[in-house]
């Protein structure tokens, strides 16, 4: 019997290069049959006799780990941030949850910058503009000069920082583990998280989603950005409150958002939506051929690793 490997991440059953490792080992190879990532139930009724499941944004809860034990020996999740899985309860299992460290933060980085400079520049609403027959310049600002600040300075945020340097932005971060490499290599200078938040003239998130970080950009937090500020989130929607950012964007508070992920994907009926002082795009930050590639086959590899016996490079602690 050929091991069984459920691929619910659609851009890893996308990839040639990650599934030739799989097809490799002849395993049979599960795709996901929805063109959205799966829920509970969906995963709770494909995953029996799964040996390895390929996660997404899937929704790996309890009861699909529980369903997938015992034949389920690893949950490879296609990228870094692993909220969408139940850890713990994969642990009781005894079941590695493996993610691939690195490997989209170039392209994450890039989206995020591409949203600062599409925010500060209002480019989407200019495209809008000319596409409705009209030739209205909008008058936006530059960065060069200008506060970054970054929640979160790891892999991502390390990446977002080396492009601001190219901007000559001035970049201030809060981190609960400062990395000295960052302040010798981009200049980062380290402050406490209030006032990352006021001095950002452009506050960037890449922290995991986490206690420590659901729902930090809230109605206080808003009100103590300048209201010159752009708030770019391409982390985890639930760090940001969206009704909170409602208020603050629909009342001036702050003067924009660009989005790349939601409290509830997909993003459908926000409210968030009639305002034109926001940017939004669909969890799209890691969606290069690149990062593909690169995530692929270091999930495809951790796959390989555990199911011939061996141990994972890259399991969550
Ligand atoms: N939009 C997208 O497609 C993608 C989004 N992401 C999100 O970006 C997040 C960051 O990814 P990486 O940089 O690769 O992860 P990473 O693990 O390299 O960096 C995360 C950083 O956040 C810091 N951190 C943890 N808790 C914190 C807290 N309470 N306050 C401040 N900082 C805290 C950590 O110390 C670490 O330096 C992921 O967890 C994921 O949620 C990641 C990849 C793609
Ligand atoms: O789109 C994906 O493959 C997942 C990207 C992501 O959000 C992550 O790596 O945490």
């Amino acid at each position: 019997m050929p091991k069984k490997v459920l691929i619910a991440a659609r851009s890893f059953s996308r990839s040639k290069e990650a599934k030739a490792i799989l097809e490799a080992q002849g395993y049979e190879l599960i795709l996901n049959p929805y063109d959205r990532p799966m829920t509970e139930a969906e995963l709770v009724e494909m995953i029996a006799g799964v040996d390895a499941l390929v996660a997404g944004n899937d929704d790996v809860t309890g009861a699909v780990i529980a369903a997938g034990a015992p034949d389920l020996k690893i949950i490879a999740k296609h990228g870094v941030g692993y909220n969408n899985i139940d850890v713990s309860t994969a642990k009781q299992y005894g079941i590695p949850v493996t993610v691939a460290p690195g490997a989209n933060s170039q392209s994450v980085a890039e989206l995020a910058f591409g949203l600062l400079l599409a925010c500060v520049r209002s480019i989407p609403q200019m495209d809008c503009s000319i596409r409705a027959g009209s030739w209205d310049r909008v008058t936006g600002y530059e960065v060069g000069g200008k506060v970054l600040g970054i929640v979160g300075m790891g892999n991502i945020g390390g990446e977002v920082a080396k492009r601001a340097c190219g901007f000559n932005m001035k970049i201030i971060a809060y981190d609960i583990y400062p990395n000295p490499e960052f302040i010798k290599n981009y200049g980062v200078t380290y402050l406490p998280l209030p006032e990352v938040i006021a001095q950002a003239d452009f506050l960037s998130l890449h922290a995991p989603s986490t206690p420590g970080t659901i729902g930090i950009i809230n109605r206080t937090t808003l009100r103590t950005m300048k209201k010159t500020a752009f708030l770019i989130n391409t982390a985890r929607g639930d760090l940001v409150n969206e009704e909170d950012l409602y208020e603050a964007l629909s009342s001036g508070i702050i003067a924009g958002a660009a989005l790349d992920t939601f409290a509830k994907e997909p993003l459908e009926n926000s409210p968030l939506l009639t305002l034109k002082n926001i940017i939004v795009t669909p969890h799209a930050g890691a969606a290069t051929h690149e990062g593909v590639i690169r995530t692929g086959l270091i999930g495809a590899g951790e796959v390989v690793r555990v199911l011939s016996g061996q141990a994972p490079h890259y399991a969550v602690k």
